[in-house]
């Protein structure tokens, strides 16, 4: 059984009064089907209004689909009982692109990854103190940290804090919504490699939210490619995205290929061949 099965999702978002006139309805998904299977990775690519962030709302819950259904651990998403979906929201984990708008300003990194784990779990004080100092050794970040402040630390080490919150509660996957598109190239390969340990030591599955097929291309085992709403290529095996001959993924890995194969090399080291 797949963790995660999208299935034949519309969406459309309701039509809305702006300043002037009256917007009509737009159609953002149109019958998505996909899944995710347990420790793997799937990046989902696609330009700029292409309908990635409204599938990841659809999967995350927070935007019920027009049409079509998520099933999470073979559950309905959208019928499922107050329990079931309190594990959902357990196993089911979030980090978005923006690290600093993502955290409280005013608490420190103890309280911002103790959140969860004091929703969820009782545990005493200082055993809320050692998972987190733990958490933080295992983002990369030291356990002295947690004192400080969201102001004071960079925005990789941030996306640190934001990633050690989503792995707290030891969920079966993380949706991933262009994690690395506001950090530089040499934090973006940092997080990337610690996005692959992660998934390699705790099985953990992802859905890869991204415009940058380098970077989904680092993490993830199967690609898809959305364009207008609509999944145009999907393959199991990322390297046969090479060989697509839909001009919207032409056009995505042509970006991206230098001239020279010499010159192929992806973030995390592995070449473009
Ligand atoms: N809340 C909303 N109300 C109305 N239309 C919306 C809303 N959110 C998104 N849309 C529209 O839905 C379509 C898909 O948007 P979406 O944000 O999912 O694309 P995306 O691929 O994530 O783009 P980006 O990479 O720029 O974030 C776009 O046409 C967008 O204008």
């Amino acid at each position: 059984m797949n963790l995660l099965e999208v299935v034949g999702v519309t969406h459309t978002y309701g039509s809305f009064r702006s300043f002037r006139r009256k917007e009509k309805a737009a159609t953002a998904l149109s019958d998505i089907s996909l899944s995710i299977g347990e420790g793997m990775c799937l990046g989902l690519l696609g330009t700029s209004g292409a309908g990635k962030s409204t599938l990841g709302k659809v999967i995350l819950g927070v935007e019920k689909p027009t049409k079509g259904t998520v099933l999470f651990q073979g559950q309905d998403l959208y019928t499922m009982g107050a329990a079931a979906r309190k594990h959902f929201r357990r196993d089911l984990q979030v980090v978005f692109q923006d690290s600093f708008s993502s955290v409280n300003p005013r608490m420190t990194a103890e309280k911002i990854i103790s959140e969860p784990l004091e929703n969820y779990e009782r545990l005493s004080p200082s055993e809320l103190k050692r998972n987190v100092a733990q958490l933080l050794e295992v983002v990369g970040l030291h356990a002295d940290d947690m004192k400080k402040f969201p102001m004071q630390f960079s925005g990789g080490q941030l996306q640190r804090i934001n990633i050690a919150r989503a792995i707290a509660l030891k969920p079966k996957m993380i949706v991933l919504d262009e994690p690395v598109s506001s950090l530089d190239m040499v934090t973006q390969t940092h997080i990337l490699t610690l996005l692959n340990e992660l998934k390699a030591e705790y099985g953990l599955s992802y859905l890869f939210i991204t415009h940058d097929i380098r970077a989904a291309y680092s993490v993830s085992d199967a690609l898809a490619v959305m364009d207008k709403g609509r999944v145009v290529e999907m393959v199991q095996d990322k390297d046969e995205i090479f060989s697509s001959q839909q001009p919207v993924v032409k056009k995505l890995v042509s970006s991206i290929l230098p001239e020279h194969p010499r010159n192929r090399t992806l973030l995390n080291g592995d070449v473009f061949v």
